[in-house]
């Protein structure tokens, strides 16, 4: 058997293909690559929620849905696992952390919540709509889903447990927001020595145009790759379907 060059990123799966990313093209394989979806929920993606009362532009995340939603589609009869995190609290915030976490002074959803009384123990709260996944995205049997409580989808969560036990070792980002939990989830990852490649036509920023072009910067000059949903469906529609079956 052929020994895989190891001048190329990302796979040393036989049954890898090429995808076009920047700044250069990456290996993956359903053997070894999973998608992370990073906080498809309503309160990211929807208007109603959080981040929309929260006085950030949302006019994007539609658009997003959809294209996420083509990747699953290749992903999944691709044989590649499919791992949706959502971002949130249990219902009485203790998770959120008090005054002396940086993340009560830092959160937009708690911010908002303590000038609005009103949306106490709506915003991000476990078991409320703020919280689940944007419908157009409800996971399918296989997929993965995943709690996480601060922006990097590695802190406090199962995600690094999640994928060793599956020896995936890259990872295809897709999400929102990218200059925040994406970004933060790709950076934790890079350390963690996972490949990170994030699609950037299925990520949407929070904040100006700028911060979605930074971010992809970032990743592509410092932490990992970046690719298309386009690209990613032709390479990955080339693979053959892998048994998970032994785990
Ligand atoms: N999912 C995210 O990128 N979240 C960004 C901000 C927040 O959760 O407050």
């Amino acid at each position: 058997m052929s020994q895989p060059d190891l001048a190329v990123p990302g796979s040393s799966a036989a049954d890898a293909v090429m995808l076009p990313a920047r700044p250069d093209p990456i290996r993956l394989s359903p053997t070894d690559t999973a998608v992370v979806v990073i906080d498809m929920q309503n309160a990211y993606a929807s208007p109603g929620g959080y981040v929309d009362l929260a006085g950030f532009d949302i006019s994007g995340a539609a658009d997003t849905i959809g294209k996420i939603a083509t990747v699953l589609d290749a992903a999944r009869t691709a044989g590649m696992p499919v791992i949706f995190l959502q971002n949130g609290w249990d219902a009485d915030y203790v998770e959120a952390g008090g005054p002396r976490s940086p993340n009560w002074h830092k959160s937009n959803a708690l911010k908002t919540m303590r000038q609005r009384p009103d949306l106490h123990g709506k915003l991000l709260a476990r078991g409320g709509w703020d919280y689940d996944l944007v419908d157009a995205l409800a996971p399918k049997p296989g997929d993965i889903r995943l709690h996480k409580t601060r922006y990097s989808a590695f802190f406090n969560s199962q995600l690094d447990s999640t994928l060793r036990a599956r020896g995936i070792r890259n990872i295809v980002f897709v999400g929102i927001a990218t200059n925040v939990c994406v970004e933060s989830t790709l950076r934790d990852g890079f350390h963690l020595e996972y490949f990170g490649v994030m699609l950037e036509d299925a990520t949407h920023h929070l904040g100006p145009e700028a911060m979605q072009q930074a971010a992809v910067y970032n990743i592509e000059k410092f932490f990992g790759w970046v690719s298309t949903v386009a690209d990613f469906c032709g390479a990955i529609g080339q693979t053959r379907r892998p048994d998970h079956s032994q785990g």
